[in-house]
């Protein structure tokens, strides 16, 4: 978090040499990606992440690993830094406007003390979910829609879910959320979002069945999700 908070604060022009717009380029300025290699932070993710992923196939019921199959060998893992200095007037814009994440489990650090982000529930409503001492944030987009607090050794702690017709666009992407702004501290995220490479996407096979058949089709993930060249509007229609 420090070494992301300073980097924000580093002059505009210092920052605009990281300005690309190549997916390929390993640290990018444009959604502020930066590619996490190697380290400690990166092994205490690692393991959080299989952890997460075996608890979830245990609930789902086939073999622990199946969603770590389903993931393919290679899963991306990117983390991406949010800054939002404090905003005169918070009820004229967003810090980040609604929006699903399409990977497959994101991990949200956020600054101590400071709300921002927001998720949607049923009937419309918009819920903060403030940040714990010591946890990170959840935000799935394996089976539906669930945001969950876990601390950072692992033991979930809180667990607020919003269920908006799971899956029903058949889509693979996560509760809708959003970040607002407040007068007066600035704060920070980092997302570190896990997905799959160009693995295809579709329902664990041991549950589906005659009754129970597919909702959508399967695809490959990096058709519909990371290809530049597919418009907005193609995603939404397709
Ligand atoms: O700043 C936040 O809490 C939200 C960040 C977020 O949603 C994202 O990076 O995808
Ligand atoms: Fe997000």
């Amino acid at each position: 978090m420090a070494a992301m908070t300073q980097f924000f604060k580093l002059p505009a022009e210092e920052r605009a040499q990281y300005f690309t717009t190549d997916h390929s380029k390993p640290i990018k300025l444009f959604n502020y990606y930066l590619k996490l290699e190697g380290d400690q932070h990166q092994k205490e993710i690692g393991a959080l992440v299989k952890r997460l992923l075996v608890l979830i196939s245990q609930g789902l019921g086939p073999e622990e690993d199946c969603l770590q199959k389903k993931l393919g060998e290679n899963p991306t893992q990117k983390a991406q830094g949010n800054y939002y200095p404090p905003c005169p007037d918070p009820d004229l814009t967003l810090g980040l406007s609604v929006h699903s994440d399409l990977n497959a489990l994101t991990i949200l650090r956020q600054t101590e003390g400071v709300t921002g982000l927001q998720v949607l529930i049923k009937d419309e409503k918009w819920v903060a979910v403030d940040p714990l001492p010591s946890a990170s944030v959840i935000n799935l987009a394996i089976q539906g829609q669930v945001i969950i607090s876990v601390n950072f050794f692992h033991d979930v702690t809180s667990m607020c879910t919003s269920r908006r017709g799971v899956l029903s666009n058949g889509r693979y992407k996560s509760v809708h959320h959003r970040a607002v702004t407040n007068k007066v501290e600035p704060r920070l995220s980092i997302a570190m979002l896990y997905g799959p490479s160009n693995t295809v996407i579709g329902p664990i096979e041991d549950l589906i069945d005659e009754e129970h058949p597919p909702l959508y089709r399967s695809y490959k993930y990096a058709e519909v999700f990371l290809k530049n060249s597919t418009s907005k509007k193609e995603k939404e229609d397709w």
